[in-house]
């Protein structure tokens, strides 16, 4: 059994540091697509992500707290420009596609890879991309988990569909590519329940999560929004050939801690939500290593804070169980 480590965690509120963050580089997005399949070009907005409750072990419920509210979004910087590549895989959420970096980029505190994700957020889907946006920069300020465990975000953009002509709205844009079947509307969240606290002693300027549009949010057909994520690109998806490697398994063990160790429950872990590690990954400082792999798909995850929780129950409380069926180490074909 791992030795509980007392995370080391700090936050800041007043926006993301241009030195630090890949999240605080991008305001506006074009992603042109030129491909058999589509033929578009949509220029997005950065826009507020959908934070989350938090949860507390006493009681195991959740809560509003000021520090967990939507971050500011950068307002001024660089415009980025993707021409739409291959398809990556599709999951209930989204469906993902590699891009290239088309035009020049100004100088930047990091160099920004070529090659990156386009997640779009399918059909009337786009709340729960919100709150994964959340969770990525929710993660994104605690040092030394974005780069290490998880790829790093480049944000959150969002536009609608008015702009394009009819022919393109919306039923060939890529979420449809996977399946003609689109819900009504997004997936309940796990914090989706009424706190029992007033938000009187949360300053009005803090958009929790009842304040954030997204709680109520409802898809318009007349007008479907289209919502992206911005991430550094890994590799294959964990499969069951690599959940028979004892190496692979102690590196997901070792990704598990750390995700449990931000106080992050993933809220849907599942073979298909790791993915080998981007070539930008940086070594872990708690492992000493690069791990080889990478969690992602964070649209179904709640938080709950390490430094006022119990640890040992907190840990029990996030983990996603990968001594429980239906988890890392389970192999539904057998
Ligand atoms: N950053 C990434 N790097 C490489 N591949 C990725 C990345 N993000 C997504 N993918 C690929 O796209 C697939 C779908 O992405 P993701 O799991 O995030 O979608 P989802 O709709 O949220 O899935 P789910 O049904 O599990 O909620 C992944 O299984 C993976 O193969």
């Amino acid at each position: 059994m791992e030795r509980v480590r007392k995370p080391k965690r700090s936050f800041s509120l007043k926006g993301e540091d241009s030195n630090l963050s890949t999240l605080s580089f991008f305001s506006t997005l074009t992603i042109n697509a030129d491909t058999p399949e589509f033929s578009f070009r949509l220029d997005l907005k950065r826009s507020e992500s959908f934070p989350a409750h938090r949860f507390s072990c006493k009681g195991y419920w959740f809560h509003s707290d000021e520090r967990y509210t939507a971050f500011p979004v950068p307002k001024d910087s660089a415009h980025l420009q993707l021409q739409l590549g291959e398809s990556l895989g599709a999951g209930r959420t989204g469906t993902a596609y590699s891009a290239q970096v088309s035009a020049p980029l100004p100088q930047l505190s990091r160099p920004v890879p070529s090659e990156l994700v386009v997640k779009f957020a399918k059909l009337n889907h786009c709340r729960n991309l919100a709150r994964e946006a959340w969770i990525y920069n929710y993660l994104d300020r605690i040092p030394q988990s974005s780069g290490t465990i998880i790829p790093r975000c480049y944000g959150f953009f969002t536009t609608t569909l008015t702009e394009l002509p009819s022919a393109k709205r919306p039923y060939d844009l890529p979420w449809s590519s996977v399946d003609g079947e689109h819900a009504k509307r997004d997936d309940d969240l796990w914090d989706d329940v009424e706190v029992e606290e007033s938000l009187d002693e949360i300053p009005s300027e803090l958009i929790t999560k009842e304040r954030s549009a997204w709680n109520s949010w409802v898809p318009d057909s007349k007008n479907p929004l289209v919502a992206v994520l911005i991430l550094e690109k890994g590799g294959p998806m964990y499969n069951e050939i690599d959940d028979e490697d004892p190496l692979v398994k102690k590196d997901i063990k070792q990704i598990i801690r750390d995700l449990s160790l931000c106080g992050v429950a993933h809220g849907d872990f599942r073979m298909s939500n790791l993915v080998r590690s981007p070539t930008t990954t940086e070594v872990c400082p708690h492992h000493k290593c690069v791990h080889k792999w990478n969690i992602i798909d964070f649209n179904r995850a709640w938080v709950l804070d390490l430094g006022v929780e119990c640890i040992p129950d907190a840990i029990v409380a996030v983990d996603p169980g990968y001594r429980q069926p239906g988890f890392y180490g389970w192999n539904p074909s057998k």
